[in-house]
């Protein structure tokens, strides 16, 4: 049949949901296809859209909603389903690879054998760029093809198990398929709930996402307040009048609205096709500039499973956080869909998953409790703890770890589960929101051979399944560069091969070998070699911009860069949106608050260590303390020393308790910084956690002190002081951690935060005796503070009043002190000397202040630091560019 005839043929078939029989025209190219609906009155046919027959006026069933256990099945019998980049084809694949009207898939009748796969009859519509099946050398014209095939239509790669996904509206599967509109309501809700009309089966739509109203002949698209917002063209909207062909997008699930049908169906646009366009990223090296990415470009279809292959150093991690916007490019972008990344950041924040080197798991929790504050985090918040529970045994059913569920997740140093695992568990994070593109930054390292294997296996069954998966890697064995699709060479920044993985890009860098003869067999036996004449190349000092050059002149070049790549006529420029920061809210405090206190929990030798610090140093102040407390000697002589070591102790708890709790989960801050975590949320997570870790201490603290050493001041207000000094410690040291880049760095450096405390808290040196500049300083220290505080607490309570009885004491309390001087130095002072009456002038003098003004300060510097964390914080993020 030629391709016109086919085209031009009408085909009539039973819609259940209108319980009439349809014609449906598929139109010439350039035409638009059509719907009637045949009247089961009088025959005659009628636009689909319409309610009553145009002929005798009888009502035409209406659209019905389809029952959950309603499969397209009825529907597919003898169905054609044709695939193009036309708006008029069943399934549109929007890319330039891509004929208008580019092959036709029909369903063939099931024998009804037991396993039999689905088959479809192939036919290629002379499609400019051939339609080839498997792989792309066996151009055809008419095939049959069953669901385990690959479609390849020019280099888009298109498994026709995917057919499916386009067309079912079965909710058992995870994506959305074609909803038939009930396009007689007045209005239609859209959401994950099954009592909308619409159901999108997503784990970024809201229950009740949005929904469209009609109000007199136009038709408006609301959202009802979701989650992850309602997009028309890229533009984030709350009530938006739709015109036709405009894309619109439910978080990451992107549709498209037929008003002629009344369909809303899966759009192309749910997948990423993902450009990068001359793409070139530098970085400031002292006085001069350092390339590290020059003249990037290439062009990845949905399904397509690419490697980042290259030296050490090459600049493939660089590569892959400049893609998913993490870095700024000096010059060229990314496009999304046609959408520049940059502007439209927020539409595409949860379409991307990336997996970094590192871990973004907590090594404390179990699999499960990773998981579960994962998707508390990264849902919508009207996912219930129901739905979240199937979503996490779905995903680790899916990446074959279910066994793992209930095993905590532990580190190379202190063992959990293995580390083949422990890269499954990070890809699980990011599956839990079901992302269209995923990045992996070396997701096999470390891994024994036939572990990579496994994993790189089942990256391609989550590519195969319509993700676009980009994945940096180190000398893959010769099975998994079969596994890949396509491979890209990094040298020295340089792009220096983009095309095919297998067998190609292995016998790429040696171009005088035969496809065919015994040498080749042998590179592709060893992998190890495929690079060899790069690497002497480099070794020898020739530059990479040769290589890259000869790229350019490639036929791999032609068909993967230029052919690929975007028209820049047709790339879509839409409005800027500047990046959104993530708003606070107080559902992500708390879930970050529960997770992190889990953590502490759970990691219970550190937390003992912690605590036990409070009683020690409790027992060692009364040991010292103790046998002098008791009299008004006592309380003027020494407990104010006493007190101020115990505001000394609760700052160094505050601060050694925080200095390592950012810097030590930077990777994992990152990653949810990145997806759409609050740095206020985060920083008054740490307050709440590690401010309650600091109350226990304080308290044990108190207690312990408060009954050996006879203290008079009320024990609570006591308390307060100490857990107000703590809590400003604790503020010191997460600044600390929010400013260096290692634990170590952090540990290292507590002690030059704690020793001007004991310098400058005014009990070694009374603070009105230091000079000017010393006295400004004193006033930054939050032992000085907290030492006045204690005792105007002390104060209060009478315990430094001196009654008329007591007078006599005063003598026999000087001679006490001076007793305790060294002869020599008794000798010297000669007649005795009163003591000072109060600690409050004899520490503080002149420079003594209120109460209420000490916790002011206290609570002040609590605040300041707070906010100083929160701004350390963003100051990191300049370099990230998120
Ligand atoms: N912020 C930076 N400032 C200066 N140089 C940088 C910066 N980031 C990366 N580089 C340098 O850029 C080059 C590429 O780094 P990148 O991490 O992208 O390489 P890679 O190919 O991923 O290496 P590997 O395979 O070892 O992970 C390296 O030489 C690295 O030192």
């Amino acid at each position: 049949m030629r391709p016109t005839d086919a085209w031009s043929r009408a085909s009539k078939f039973w819609a259940a949901e209108r319980e009439v029989w349809i014609v449906k025209h598929v139109l010439p190219r350039d035409s638009v296809a059509m719907s009637l609906l045949i009247c089961s009155n009088c025959e005659s046919k009628t636009p689909a859209h319409e309610i009553v027959c145009g002929d005798c006026g009888v009502p035409l069933a209406a659209p019905r909603k389809r029952e959950k256990s309603e499969a397209i099945d009825e529907r597919a019998q003898g169905l054609s389903v044709v695939i193009g980049r036309g708006f008029d084809c069943d399934i549109i694949l929007d890319a330039r690879q891509i004929s208008r009207h580019h092959c036709r898939l029909t369903k063939i009748q099931p024998t009804g054998e037991l396993g039999e796969l689905e088959r479809w009859l192939l036919e290629d519509l002379s499609a400019a760029n051939g339609t080839f099946v498997n792989d792309r050398f066996e151009r055809v014209q008419s095939r049959v093809v069953s669901e385990e095939d690959v479609l390849f239509l020019g280099s888009y790669r298109f498994p026709v198990r995917r057919v499916r996904e386009f067309l079912d509206t079965d909710h058992d599967t995870p994506h959305v398929g074609t909803n038939y509109l009930p396009m007689e309501q007045a209005i239609i809700t859209i959401g994950r709930d099954v009592d909308n009309d619409v159901l999108l089966d997503d784990p970024q739509v809201s229950r009740r996402h949005a929904r469209l109203v009609r109000e007199a002949d136009e038709l408006y698209l609301e959202d009802l307040g979701s989650a992850n917002g309602t997009f028309v063209d890229g533009q984030r909207v709350t009530r938006h009048r739709l015109e036709p062909g405009q894309d619109i997008s439910f978080g990451t699930c992107a549709l498209r609205l037929d008003l002629e049908r009344g369909i809303l169906q899966k759009s192309y646009r749910g997948d990423i096709l993902l450009q990068a366009e001359n793409l070139v990223v530098e970085v400031g090296e002292g006085d001069h500039i350092k390339r590290l990415l020059d003249d990037v470009s290439f062009t990845v279809y949905p399904t397509e499973f690419v490697g980042l292959l290259g030296p050490s150093g090459a600049g493939k991690t660089t590569l892959l956080m400049a893609l998913i916007g993490y870095l700024r490019p000096a010059f060229g972008r990314t496009l999304v869909n046609g959408d520049d990344l940059a502007t439209n950041f927020d539409r595409y924040r949860n379409a991307i998953g990336y997996v970094p080197q590192e871990d973004i798991i907590h090594s404390e929790l179990t699999v499960f409790e990773a998981l579960y504050y994962t998707a508390k985090l990264r849902l919508p918040a009207d996912t219930t703890d129901a739905e979240i529970f199937r979503r996490i045994d779905g995903v680790l059913a899916d990446l074959e770890i279910s066994q793992t569920r209930d095993i905590r997740i532990g580190s190379p140093e202190r063992k959990g589960i293995s580390g083949g695992q422990r890269k499954r568990v990070n890809l699980a994070l990011e599956l839990l929101t079901e992302p269209s593109l995923l990045c992996l930054d070396e997701p096999t390292s470390g891994l024994a051979s036939e572990d990579a294997a496994n994993v790189m296996g089942l990256l391609r069954k989550l590519a195969n399944g319509g993700r676009t998966i980009l994945l940096t890697i180190h000398q893959p064995s010769p099975q998994v560069y079969k596994m890949l699709d396509n491979t890209l060479y990094l040298a020295a920044g340089e792009q220096v091969y983009y095309g095919p993985a297998y067998p190609d890009s292995m016998l790429y860098f040696h171009p005088e070998i035969e496809p065919d003869s015994v040498e080749a067999e042998e590179i592709l036996a060893d992998p190890g070699s495929c690079m060899r004449p790069l690497m002497e190349a480099a070794r020898a000092g020739e530059p990479m911009e040769t290589f890259a050059a000869r790229y350019r002149q490639s036929r791999y070049f032609d068909e993967f860069v230029r052919e690929r790549r975007e028209d820049p006529r047709e790339v879509k420029l839409s409005k800027k949106s500047p990046r959104r920061p993530p708003s606070f809210s107080v559902r992500q405090w708390w879930t970050l608050s529960r997770r992190y206190l889990d953590i502490k929990l759970k990691d219970r030798v550190g937390t003992a260590i912690l605590l036990v610090q409070a009683p020690i140093v409790a027992v060692l102040l009364a040991l010292v303390f103790a046998q002098e407390s008791g009299g008004l000697i006592s309380r003027l002589q020494y407990a104010p020393f006493a007190l101020f070591l115990l505001v000394v102790a609760a700052v160094w708890f505050g601060c050694s308790n925080a200095a390592r709790e950012i810097v030590s989960e930077q990777a994992i801050y990152r990653r949810e910084r990145m997806v759409n975590l609050s740095v206020l949320a985060y920083a008054a997570s740490k307050f709440t956690v590690l401010g309650g870790l600091c109350f226990l201490q304080c308290l044990m603290l108190m207690t312990i002190t408060y009954f050996t050493l006879d203290f008079w001041g009320n024990p609570l207000w006591h308390l307060g002081v100490l857990w107000l000094c703590s809590l400003a410690g604790l503020g010191l040291g997460l600044m600390l951690s929010a400013l260096v880049r290692t634990g170590e760095a952090a540990i290292a450096l507590v002690p030059i935060l704690l020793i001007p405390q004991v310098i400058l808290g005014g009990a070694i040196m009374p603070v009105d005796r230091m000079n000017a500049p010393t006295e400004l300083a004193s006033k930054m220290a939050i032992a000085r503070w907290g030492f006045e505080a204690a005792l105007h607490v002390e104060h209060r309570s009478d315990a430094y009043e001196i009654s008329a009885a007591q007078q006599p004491d005063m003598v026999s309390a000087a001679m006490v002190s001076q007793a305790m001087l060294a002869p020599s130095l008794q000798a010297e002072m000669g007649a005795l000397t009163p003591l000072p009456p109060n600690p409050l002038n004899r520490f503080l003098g002149d420079a003594e202040t209120g109460l209420s003004r000490n916790l002011g300060v206290l609570g002040g510097f609590t605040v300041i630091f707070f906010g100083g964390v929160c701004g350390f914080l963003y100051l990191r993020e300049r370099r990230w560019d998120i």
